[in-house]
């Protein structure tokens, strides 16, 4: 147990897999943990200090299986392998203990293997420093080792949640200081804790990070002095950390981008969540942006498409580059037929490439690299014949077009068609492409034959007629004769020649020497057939990752060309337009529609409501237009809003965008939030939430940005909300000048329109029918002069009495607003329900039971019972009022 104890204590913070012959062990509190996660039986193995030890164990074979798990579920694993044979160790004495050693350190930012990826999303490793001193205090780098992506930026300390929302990476390195240096500062995220790693200071040095950083990237693609000093420390954290976690083998990570928040449309996490960009807000896939516009057929492509739907761009240039090029392929159908078609048979380079370089790729890794350089150079074919290309789509096809053809016919000619997963097994190397090997794996097949040869002698010599030449693990090459026989062979002359090694029930096993002899023939065969393999795999091997740069720049360029080529098709088969975009403070969208619930309506065989958007403004006139959108529940008020905050996502991420026409200047910051009743809020209250979040709104904002509030100020009483709601509008208006939809149900909020220049209504559109509400989800001008809630109540089931008692009450206060009710009335209802006043009613002296009462409702947090029964209460408390 020394050895254990030793490597587990250099490792902490590790579940050890310690390997045993063919299973990896887990002792004591690992095993304890491990069993209990994966549901394996937990058994004791000896004592140590009087104790039993505990101990569990997965096989070799089902070991991915099992380490997956373990990881999903945010453990660490560290494996030790055996270092040596068995019989080596035996030769150093019989007491002598197998060298194991620790071999590679698996945690959820440092995956590679396809089995724990998900081939279509990225999975980043991520480092955070901070540096009291200088102009930046807070660095990050982050890398996904699966495809050597890296990327490093400086960050305020405002950015710093965008850009964790951003990259949403799987591990979070940070030391305690920094930790509790955002902790104080309020910037370290809840969600964080999960993810995040400890790391001890010297890790995230800006000092010692220069030689690890000038050892990890080749000098001329990469100057670390021109780094921040937190920028080197979070750089350097990473490199170190994903050393250690390999053990010696170098991932291939690439020469560091400096990735500049400044150049992407800023997005808070909120805003993605709000807009379910990436996923919904319950975390599924299915009905987010992405999975509506994703027809990559790559999974590199996916994960690009995902980054690029994640960042979209701020610069207009490079935006309408990208435009381009999706519109060439919008307008050619049958070129964005073809490369699509031959884009499928390109497999994932970049992974593959990568498991080569950490020695834990395969022949099948070989092939993927030969496949995806062979589909280059096709998809180059079908480029360069193109006259005018544009500017992105013609650099594509020159990458494309330089792919290495030498290595896909050597990897073509190399390998067989069917290959083993694994390297150590052999027999993937084509026949008739290496002499030596085909000459001794025909010795190995004349060896058999000679076996057969052998038999028939060895039966005609002892006219045993039943006599077999087999073979097992024991006995390795042996003669088997019936027991009846078996006595024979026992007995001069046989006996000289044949050696008894076993007696079954009813048969009996010789072996000869000429059999040994055989036996060590293709034995050798064998190993020399498996050693020439080896030393194949090797060579290509070398030979690919001599060119690991150019492969990399081929990876990229495969997914850029699926992400261009998806767009469009997604562009052509839905009838988006492209977009104008210019530094303008435009955003005029007519026929603009919802990318993901337009897909939803048409499943369900309806069509979906186009309408237009004009928020466009000027610097001249104080920035762009605010719009209140006022209209019934389940009108459409969200889809609207929601649907032109992702027009100008899918605009400044270079796609065309669901709409007739659409003009947008670009947006540097997007923000979108929803109401309190939808469910975001955890922890705190979902009023302080709503106001914690309008407050980053109203801070942040600019002129450039655009702004999406969807009944903000409904998370707390009524005038308090509307007040809120007010000063709001009023300061994006004032202040800000940003373009913004607002929707409401404070009605009030309409007179804003009057006053302020650039406020302007909009309501959506419905027709009554029979006492019913049918919504036409239209956006017209002007401002709805009633919400519609208890029709909408109906619809949703609330029992009749109530409906009709709301309406009873609805009556007296929309005629309490026109002033046209009488005194009785206002008594009797008035007071009690003050729900759409100008006024605020002047604060009751005392305590009001009918004010507590209603100031303990919150009508958001009732089942419609409770909210029966508050009313039924508040009339108990009124009629009690009135009787003392
Ligand atoms: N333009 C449209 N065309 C067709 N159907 C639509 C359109 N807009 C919305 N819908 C349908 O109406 C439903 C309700 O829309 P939405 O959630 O936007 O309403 P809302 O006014 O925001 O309601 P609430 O105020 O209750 O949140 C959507 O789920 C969708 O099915």
């Amino acid at each position: 147990m020394a050895q254990y104890f030793e490597i587990k204590a250099v490792n902490p913070g590790y579940l050890l897999f310690y390997r045993m012959g063919d299973f990896y062990e887990l002792f004591f509190e690992d095993a304890e943990i491990a069993s209990a996660a994966l549901g394996i039986v937990l058994t004791k193995r000896g004592k140590h200090l009087g104790e039993d030890i505990q101990m569990c164990g997965v096989p070799i074979h089902a070991a991915n299986d099992y380490l997956n798990k373990l990881i999903k579920l945010g453990h660490r694993v560290a494996i030790c392998e055996q270092m040596e044979d068995p019989a080596e160790a035996k030769k150093r004495g019989s007491k002598s203990v197998v060298r194991r050693d620790v071999v590679r350190l698996v945690t959820p930012g440092t995956l590679t293997e396809d089995d724990h990826l998900d081939a279509r999303s990225a999975n980043y490793l991520a480092a955070l420093a901070m540096v009291r001193h200088g102009d930046t205090d807070f660095a990050l780098a982050w890398a996904d080792i699966s495809t050597g992506e890296t990327f490093v930026s400086d960050l305020s300390a405002d950015a710093l949640q965008d850009e964790m929302a951003r990259i949403a990476p799987a591990e979070l390195l940070l030391t305690d200081a920094a930790r509790a240096a955002l902790t104080e500062r309020h910037l370290f995220a809840p969600a964080w804790s999960g993810i995040a790693t400890a790391i001890p200071a010297a890790l995230a040095d800006s000092e010692a990070a220069m030689p690890v950083l000038r050892a990890a990237f080749p000098a001329d693609r990469f100057d670390p002095s021109a780094l921040s000093r937190a920028g080197r420390a979070a750089l350097g954290a990473l490199v170190t950390y994903v050393g250690e976690s390999q053990k010696g083998r170098t991932a291939p990570l690439r020469a560091p981008l400096s990735n500049a928040a400044e150049t992407v449309m800023a997005i808070d996490a909120a805003t993605r969540s709000s807009l379910e960009i990436l996923q919904t807000q319950r975390g599924q896939a299915k009905g987010s942006l992405r999975h509506a516009i994703d027809l990559t057929v790559t999974a590199p492509g996916a994960r690009l498409l995902a980054g690029r739907l994640a960042a979209p761009l701020r610069r207009a240039d490079l935006v309408n580059e990208r435009l381009d090029a999706v519109g060439r392929l919008v307008d050619d159908t049958l070129l964005r037929t073809r490369l699509r078609q031959d884009l499928k048979t390109a497999p994932d380079l970049a992974r593959a490439l990568s498991r080569l370089a950490l020695e834990r790729g395969g022949p099948r890794d070989l092939m993927a690299i030969g496949k995806a350089v062979s589909a280059a150079l096709d998809l180059a074919a079908h480029l360069k014949g193109q006259p005018d290309l544009p500017r992105v789509l013609a650099g594509l096809a020159d990458i494309l077009d330089a792919a290495p053809r030498p290595l896909a016919s050597e990897l073509a000619l190399a390998l067989d068609d069917e290959l083993p997963l694994l390297t150590r097994d052999g027999g993937f190397v084509r026949p008739a492409y290496d002499g030596t090997l085909d000459e001794e794996r025909s010795l190995g097949r004349e060896t058999r034959a000679v076996v057969a040869a052998l038999q028939a002698r060895l039966m005609d010599e002892t006219d045993v007629r039943s006599l077999k030449i087999k073979h097992n693990g024991v006995l390795g090459f042996f003669v088997e004769v019936p027991a009846a026989h078996g006595q024979k062979l026992l007995e001069a002359p046989w006996r000289e020649a044949f050696i008894h090694r076993q007696t079954l029930a009813n048969a009996m096993r010789f072996t000869t020497t000429e059999l040994a002899e055989l036996e060590g023939r293709i034995a050798r065969a064998q190993d020399a057939a498996l050693e020439i393999e080896l030393d194949i795999f090797a060579r290509l091997r070398d030979a690919v990752l001599d060119l690991t740069a150019q492969l990399q720049g081929l990876a990229d360029a495969l997914a850029e060309l699926d992400v261009t080529a998806a767009l469009a098709e997604v562009s052509a088969q839905r009838g988006y337009c492209r977009p104008i975009v210019d530094d303008s403070l435009a955003f005029a969208i007519s026929g603009g529609r919802h990318p993901v619930v337009e897909l939803m309506v048409k499943a369900e065989g309806q069509s979906f409501v186009a309408n237009d958007a004009d928020l466009s403004g000027s610097e001249e006139i104080g920035g762009g237009s605010l719009w209140l959108v006022t209209g019934p529940n389940m009108g459409g008020k969200s889809t609207f809003l929601r649907q032109n905050a992702l027009i100008a996502i899918l605009a400044q991420m270079g796609c065309y965008v669901p709409a007739d026409s659409a003009h947008i200047g670009v947006v540097d910051r997007l923000f979108s939030r929803v109401g309190a009743s939808d469910d975001i809020a955890h922890g705190r209250s979902t009023f302080m939430v709503e106001m914690v979040e309008t407050a980053a709104i109203l801070n942040r904002a600019t002129r450039r940005s655009l702004v999406v509030l969807d009944e903000i100020g409904r998370g707390t009483a009524t005038f308090d909300g509307l007040s809120i709601a007010w000063a709001a509008v009023e300061a994006l208006h004032e202040t800000t000048g940003c373009r913004a939809l607002f929707a409401t149900h404070f009605h009030e909020l309409t007179s804003l329109a009057k006053t302020l220049s650039r406020v302007a209504n909009v309501t959506m559109k419905v027709r009554e029918w029979e006492g019913e509400v049918v919504f036409l989800h239209e956006v017209g001008p002007g401002a709805a002069d009633r919400s519609y809630g208890i029709q909408v109540a109906r619809l949703a089931g609330l029992p009749e009495p109530v409906i009709a008692r709301a309406r009873q009450v609805l009556d007296v206060l929309e005629q309490r607003s026109a002033g046209t009710a009488s005194s009785s009335q206002k008594a009797s209802v008035l007071d009690d329900l003050p729900l759409f006043a100008h006024q605020p009613a002047p604060a009751p002296k005392g305590k009001d039971p009918i004010h507590e009462a209603l100031d303990a409702v919150r009508p958001d947090e009732m089942t419609p019972l409770q909210a029966i029964e508050a009313l039924y209460q508040l009339k108990k408390i009124r009629d009690d009022a009135r009787r003392s």
